[in-house]
């Protein structure tokens, strides 16, 4: 009996369809909180949100400890992400986790590249390309960070870094369906200066050429580009509005009551 009979006869429901480029939100705990914090945000907040899940993806990122009681606790809709992977798979890295490991436990995603992690741990473009190929080989969505400095960007250096950052990955990458690029430029991280809605969208326009041109046209289309770096209940929906802006990654307001309201915004958009 031919497949379209069968299901046919046994009234197989057809999969909905998902939107490659439905929007994301993504809450970026870094090495914050508790026990306890973890306990009532999920409980006060994040299970308490309402969005369409077919038009919004939420994922947040606790530290790594953290991660067996947040995806226990959470509700099914929200899924649970790493901050981080090793360049080198399992074995004798004291103190790494290995994207076999994010995966063994079941962890769908994991942030690459935050610029955190450039700066402070001193991870260069090659070492995220490397980050990036271990979570492609582990079928793990990547949500990858890039951005340029303040003085990069005085300097007028934006789309060069952007690019050199972009190119580095390139090789890295086989299936663009599980990579989501994250815009944060440094400057705007952590401290209460966003980029304006038009400079948001004059660089995620740049990124999303960027891909036309390195990768195709269609997969430019499908990917999704979010925007990291102050984002806030206030100015969220300026943001979200920009035709190119998929969504956030959102750090400090991912730590309170703020979340379920930028969350609130992007689901209405
Ligand atoms: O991963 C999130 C970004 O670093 C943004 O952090 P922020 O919202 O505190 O500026």
């Amino acid at each position: 009996m031919q497949k379209k009979d069968l299901a046919a006869q046994q009234q197989i429901p057809e999969q909905p369809k998902v939107d490659p480029r439905r929007l994301l939100v993504g809450g970026n705990w870094k090495s914050n909180g508790n026990v306890t914090f973890v306990r009532e945000m999920i409980n006060e907040v994040l299970n308490r949100m309402k969005f369409d899940e077919k038009k919004v993806d939420v994922v947040v990122a606790p530290i790594v400890i953290h991660i067996p009681s947040a995806k226990a606790m959470l509700n099914t809709n929200i899924m649970v992400c790493a901050q981080n992977i090793n360049m080198m798979g399992n074995g004798a890295y004291t103190g790494e986790v290995s994207a076999e490991q994010i995966k063994d436990f079941g962890l769908q995603w994991v942030i690459i590249g935050h610029s955190e992690r450039r700066k402070l741990f001193s991870e260069n473009n090659e070492i995220v390309a490397k980050k990036v190929e271990r979570a492609q080989d582990q079928g793990l969505n990547s949500i990858v960070c890039i951005g340029e400095t303040y003085e990069e960007r005085e300097e007028g250096l934006t789309k060069d870094i952007l690019k050199a950052q972009l190119d580095a990955i390139k090789q890295s990458i086989r299936d663009w369906s599980k990579i989501v690029i994250a815009y944060e430029p440094v400057w705007a991280i952590g401290t209460g200066k966003t980029a304006s809605s038009d400079m948001a969208a004059e660089v995620h326009d740049y990124i999303r050429k960027w891909v036309a041109q390195n990768c195709s046209e269609l997969i430019s289309q499908q990917t999704r580009i979010i925007y990291g770096g102050s984002v806030t209940e206030k100015n969220a929906e300026s943001l979200i509005t920009q035709k190119d802006i998929d969504g956030f990654l959102v750090g400090g307001a991912s730590l309170k009551q703020t979340f379920a309201e930028i969350v609130d915004i992007v689901n209405k958009s």
